[in-house]
């Protein structure tokens, strides 16, 4: 099993570049499957997430290949619209092939999808939407049966801002015949992105980042060449990483009106920020202030995929701080582990209040998801002492060699298999921080 191993106090300082957004190169790759032939979506980051992708796109038929950041797909030989059990449950986002698979081919059979513990992320916003369009669903145990010969365009009400759901509907409509207006759209830049990709590709789509889109329904898509929008999560996460180790360092290839609360609410804790076109330049010199409330929403919002990350940001403050996560009600595993490195949080429901420390102490801790791992590395690199980071294939879901971006940037930090009863480290107290023995 893989480990990062980390070695805090490291100010961090340099220039990198930021890798493709996750979250817009996942829907846009399942769009692909609507328009027959060789399409190549540049700007995608090598992650676990994307090779699953990856192997559904070949599971249904297509030759699917990502070399040097660039995804080649070729659709045109596909033969199935099935997507096997196993590689539905990797993933949250197998789901967004069940738009695009009932539009090319009437048909499609997935499983209830996989991802993250967060929440309980129901599909059902997903099927009402796909209903809407006149596809009928049949749901037997884990399976979901969807078919129509023909969609056709409808008005889709959204009880919640559904990213997801947003996008599945608006790549199912592309194709249906007639007008669809989805209300109470998600406006995240992904779904800006995948209009843009679907657009590219002869859709007729207009309204993405607001909270109505309209689709015109149009009878055929041709495959294109796209490149997808930089990582505003990641952008946010290297962000915190430079302020809580006290760093400056320099973000290129950013897009920083897709992070205008994130920037908000670090600024308010102090840490500088100027920005240049596509680059960001943070630092932050001492500690950071507490910010007296920050929630989480739909976008434009404070994003609940950097709520984990800032925490620790808030945990070393200057007084009391209080975070809301009104996205997902699971998504505070990170502070027990937060805890075992000196943090001190108390949950409340979704209401996290959390009394600043001058500093944390490096522990063994466990990734329990994406984000949350991505916070203890954070947390890692501003302790004192060796923190070793467990459960690492959640960061490698979105996270492109993490530890390489922030080797790049002075922290001391390797991916090791070595495992806990061969090593042990001296970790979680002021004197901690070094390895005493190893088999
Ligand atoms: C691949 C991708 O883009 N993932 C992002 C997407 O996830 P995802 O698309 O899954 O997130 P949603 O916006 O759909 O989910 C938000 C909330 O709505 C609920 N819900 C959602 C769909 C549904 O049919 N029924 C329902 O009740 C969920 O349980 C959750 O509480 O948006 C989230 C919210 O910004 C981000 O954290 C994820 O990183
Ligand atoms: C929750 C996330 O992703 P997913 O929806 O793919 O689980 C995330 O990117 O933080």
């Amino acid at each position: 099993m893989e480990k990062l191993v980390i070695e805090g106090g490291r100010p961090l300082a340099g220039t990198v570049r930021i890798q493709g957004a996750k979250n817009a190169a996942l829907p846009i790759l399942a769009a692909s499957v609507m328009a027959k032939g060789v399409h190549r979506i540049q700007n995608v980051p090598d992650l676990l997430d994307i090779h699953v992708m990856l192997d559904i796109l070949r599971s249904l038929g297509c030759k699917a290949e990502l070399a040097n950041g660039t995804v080649t797909i070729n659709t045109a030989l596909m033969h199935s619209s099935h997507i096997p059990e196993e590689l539905m449950g990797q993933m949250r986002s197998s789901i967004f092939l069940m738009g695009p698979l009932l539009a090319r081919f009437g048909e499609v059979r997935v499983y209830q999808p996989g991802g993250c513990a967060i929440g309980e992320r129901k599909i059902n916003l997903h099927l009402l939407g796909l209903e809407a369009l006149g596809a009928k669903v049949e749901e037997s145990g884990n399976r979901i049966v969807c078919t129509a010969s023909q969609l056709v365009g409808s008005d889709v009400f959204l009880d919640f801002p559904s990213v997801g759901a947003t996008e599945n509907i608006m790549m199912a409509a592309a194709k249906a015949e007639g007008l669809t207006t989805i209300h109470n759209a998600a406006r995240e830049p992904e779904i800006q992105d995948l209009q843009n990709y679907l657009n590219a590709m002869g859709a007729n789509i207009y309204g993405a980042g607001t909270d109505t889109i309209t689709i015109k329904g149009v009878p055929r898509l041709v495959p294109v060449t796209y490149s997808v929008i930089p990582d505003r999560i990641v952008t946010g996460t290297l962000m915190i990483a430079a302020a809580v180790t006290r760093g400056s360092i320099t973000l290129e290839n950013t897009n920083s009106s897709h992070l205008t609360s994130a920037i908000h609410a670090l600024r308010r804790a102090g840490v500088q920020i100027s920005i240049d076109g596509d680059i960001i330049h943070v630092c932050c010199h001492g500690r950071p202030k507490a910010v007296e409330r920050i929630v989480t929403s739909p976008h434009p919002a404070f994003p609940t995929d950097l709520q984990s990350q800032v925490m620790v940001l808030l945990s070393l403050a200057d007084g009391m701080s209080i975070i809301k996560e009104t996205i997902f009600e699971g998504r505070f595993k990170h502070v027990d582990e937060l805890a075992r490195m000196g943090a001190d949080i108390r949950i409340d429901q979704a209401n996290a209040y959390i009394r600043g420390v001058p500093r944390l102490y490096g522990a063994t801790v466990e990734a329990t998801d994406l984000r949350a791992g991505a916070a203890l590395v954070i947390a890692g690199l501003a302790a004192r002492g060796i923190t070793v980071v467990e459960q690492i294939h959640h960061i490698d879901r979105g996270y492109d060699r993490i530890e390489e971006i922030l080797a790049r940037l002075g922290a001391s930090i390797t991916r090791t298999d070595v495992s806990t009863s061969t090593a042990a480290w001296t970790t979680g107290s002021p004197a901690a921080g070094k390895l005493v023995s190893e088999a």
